[in-house]
């Protein structure tokens, strides 16, 4: 069966199985997810706890392997690429923006936002950096350190990285985990309007029901599967549907410490 994804969506897992360990300490992060993400969109991957949001992510993004079904990002599916393709596929076409904001410290803004394409021996697109430098708002910061600058500003330069190759997509773990509601809320309205000015797709873990809001779409993970998606979130409907996965994870935790069988899924 042919699983690349058509066009219009940026990256899509099919039949997502992810096992870790074996034996008594097997965990299945994730137990057959299907999904796909939208190009053009801001999509958030929100559960609870230990629900396999960044499991999917980093499998999604050729970070990590899955044990059975198939990842692709733009057409290509993973599994069908070596090692050095892979490399070269995360480093030309997807982007990636840490919580930590992973910036090198010895290198100006300026430097740090042109260096994956620096790396790859890529020609930087002058007027395309130049429209992201006015879009995070850095054009009087580009010859500072990383040092220099607040942690928003630095989450900042991250973003402008992330998106300097435009990459068919770009992946947020928790890109406002380290910052104060402020600067988070700046770099999040930031993902929002260079995926709506630029056209590009941007994935985004989160576990913040407001983050959340600030995407198209939430798709929801609950013991390793798909539980649900919400278009045009608010941050209230996000941390009401959230509410009702924690009660039900709890509830599970409870049968299973009473030896009955897991159970399938929250909505199934
Ligand atoms: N490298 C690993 N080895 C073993 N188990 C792992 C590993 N990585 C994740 N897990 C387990 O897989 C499950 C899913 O983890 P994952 O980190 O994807 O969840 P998450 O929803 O991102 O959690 P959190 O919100 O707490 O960051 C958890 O039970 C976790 O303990």
């Amino acid at each position: 069966m042919n699983t690349a994804p058509a066009p219009h969506v940026a990256a899509r897992v099919v039949d997502a199985v992810k096992v870790y360990g074996g034996g008594d300490t097997e965990v299945r992060a994730l137990d057959g997810v299907t999904v796909d993400f939208p190009a053009g969109r801001f999509t958030a991957i929100m559960g609870p706890s230990g629900s396999g949001k960044s499991t999917l992510m980093h499998c999604a993004a050729g970070l990590d392997t899955l044990t059975s079904g198939t990842a692709a990002i733009g057409g290509t599916e993973l599994n069908s690429l070596d090692d050095r393709r892979l490399t070269l596929l995360r480093r030309d076409r997807v982007g990636f923006v840490f919580q930590a904001f992973n910036l090198l410290p010895t290198l100006t803004v300026a430097e740090n936002i042109t260096l994956p394409l620096d790396l790859g021996g890529v020609r930087a697109d002058a007027e395309w950096i130049d429209a992201l430098v006015d879009t995070v708002g850095l054009r009087d910061r580009l010859h500072h350190r990383p040092a220099e600058l607040s942690g928003g500003q630095q989450q900042r330069v991250a973003v402008a990285r992330a998106f300097a190759g435009r990459p068919d997509v770009v992946f947020a773990d928790e890109p406002t985990g380290n910052l104060d509601s402020r600067s988070g809320a700046e770099v999040l309205g930031l993902l929002a309007h260079a995926v709506r000015q630029t056209h590009r797709t941007v994935v985004m873990v989160t576990h913040d029901p407001v983050a959340a809001a600030h995407a198209d779409e939430v798709v929801f993970l609950a013991d390793g599967r798909l539980v649900d998606r919400m278009r045009e979130p608010t941050a209230d409907r996000v941390l009401d549907r959230m509410k009702a996965l924690d009660t039900k994870a709890l509830d599970t935790k409870a049968l299973d410490g009473a030896g009955e069988r897991r159970g399938q899924g929250v909505l199934s």
